[in-house]
């Protein structure tokens, strides 16, 4: 047990989760030193302007704008990184591990490009290293993946881990409103940034992916692993037919074992999908996060809450900054990152999905066995098909049973090819039924 009197945290960054993180750590002051045991003492908030109009007041004299300075002060026991982005962020996590300090941080764009470095300066540092804030903001998923399952065997998680699409694509379902008007309202209301291609074309949820995938299946899993469609391509016309089939779309990151040829492999992807509106993840709605599991002993599991905003994640800032502070007192460290399995990453072409196609034909003999034959072709097995409308006007859905994404892309591509069909008018993965 350490003999510290008190613990002395640094904040990087206070923007909407800093200015949050400030303020919890100050209202919160008595209740977070008897939950730790000696005080917390914030001796240092990090900034790139002094005059920045701020979301919270700051005792005199904690603003800094030497960044550096404050990581490298030898008093400071704990670093919290809230300022985003890989640099200067990555330079100040590894400068605050080489010093001494343990680190909480909600960076996933940093984590899920170079998490390896991180953990090695932490695990060559003995310092901890924790970032439940960088996953589905406040729902804690992150540490029931590290040490409730940690005895189980995780096949799956599912998970709907960015608010701004998931309000986006609610509203094409809930109004009937387009991809650009749901995204206004989204901005207006302020779930999305100005420039929200981070959000919308899948990049934040893939970052995440690759954070759950590595730590369901104890491997490293990286953002240029995670195969990656956002939702601008989403359409009316998708949304509509995911609702004639009693399902919903929504964009989902899905990390799972798949058996490869020298044993298990993670496959990890974020694109949209349809998903039965009976299954638990189509209630999730506006700018909520949920994410599912499955595990071999546990069965289903589902988390679900708020994943983004300044208050809800700097909850999940201070939960870690509690058990970090706890660690460090008792001259301990949690576990760090945990990658003995070493899988492979399966390619998305051999990974299997199934397909809704919805295709525009002339309504005459023969045509629903020449796009039968298309999916023949391919090796591809047919689940279900409708036909809609007569004549001119006729179309006809199908989806598939499980293949590998690349037969069922080569099949899109074929049946776009064919005479007979006029228009493939909605091509869209099916996730949550029988395969
Ligand atoms: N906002 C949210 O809902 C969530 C954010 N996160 C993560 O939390 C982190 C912070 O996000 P936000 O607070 O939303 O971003 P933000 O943009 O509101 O705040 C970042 C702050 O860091 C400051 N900054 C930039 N460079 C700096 C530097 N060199 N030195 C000192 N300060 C600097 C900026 O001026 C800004 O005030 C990011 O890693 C983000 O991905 C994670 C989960 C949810
Ligand atoms: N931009 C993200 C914020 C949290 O990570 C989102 O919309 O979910
Ligand atoms: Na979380």
């Amino acid at each position: 047990m350490s003999d510290k009197r008190t613990l002395k945290v640094a904040v990087l960054g206070c923007g909407a989760v800093g200015s949050q993180v400030v303020r919890l750590l100050t209202e919160q002051s008595d209740d977070l030193t008897a939950r730790v045991g000696v005080p917390v003492e914030l001796v240092g908030v990090g900034v790139r302007r002094l005059d920045a109009p701020r979301d919270v007041d700051l005792p005199d004299g904690l603003l800094t704008t030497d960044v550096a300075g404050l990581v490298a002060r030898a008093d400071v026991d704990l670093v919290v990184e809230v300022i985003g982005g890989i640099e200067p962020a990555r330079t100040l996590i590894l400068s605050a591990l080489d010093n001494g300090a343990s680190v909480v941080t909600a960076n996933k764009a940093l984590l899920a490009e170079d998490g390896p470095t991180l953990f090695e300066a932490a695990e060559k540092a003995e310092r901890d290293l924790y970032y439940e804030a960088a996953v589905a903001g406040a729902i804690p998923i992150l540490r029931p993946l590290r040490e409730s399952l940690a005895g189980d065997k995780v096949t799956r998680v599912l998970g709907i881990v960015n608010g701004t699409t998931n309000f986006i694509l609610d509203k094409m379902d809930s109004s009937g409103a387009g991809f650009s008007e749901a995204l206004e309202e989204a901005q207006e209301l302020g779930y999305a940034e100005a420039d929200p291609t981070a959000d919308v074309e899948g990049f934040d949820a893939a970052a995440k992916a690759a954070i759950l995938a590595s730590l369901a299946f104890h491997s490293r899993v990286t953002a240029a692993d995670v195969y990656r469609e956002g939702i601008s391509d989403v359409t009316a016309a998708d949304v509509a037919s995911a609702r004639d089939m009693g399902s919903v779309v929504k964009l989902l990151a899905i990390c799972e074992l798949r058996p490869g040829p020298n044993g298990d492999q993670v496959a990890a992807r974020v694109h949209p999908a349809m998903i039965p509106r009976t299954h638990p993840l189509a209630s999730v709605r506006e700018a909520f996060n949920a994410v599912f599991v499955e595990s071999e002993a546990a069965g289903q599991l589902m988390f679900y809450g708020p994943g983004a905003g300044g208050a809800p994640t700097a909850s999940a800032v201070l939960g870690d900054l509690v058990t970090v502070a706890r660690n460090r007192l008792a001259g301990t460290r949690g576990m760090g990152e945990s990658a003995y399995a070493d899988r492979a990453v399966q390619p998305m072409g051999e990974t299997r999905t199934r397909y809704h196609v919805a295709i525009d034909v002339d309504d005459r003999a023969g045509v629903l066995a020449a796009v039968a034959n298309a999916f023949a072709d391919h090796d591809v097995s047919i689940q279900t098909v409708r036909q809609e409308g007569r004549g001119a006007d006729a179309q006809l859905v199908v989806v598939s049973h499980a293949a590998p994404d690349a037969a069922l892309a080569a099949t899109v591509e074929q049946l776009r090819s064919m005479d007979i069909v006029r228009e493939v008018t909605s091509v869209m993965r099916v996730e949550g039924g029988d395969e």
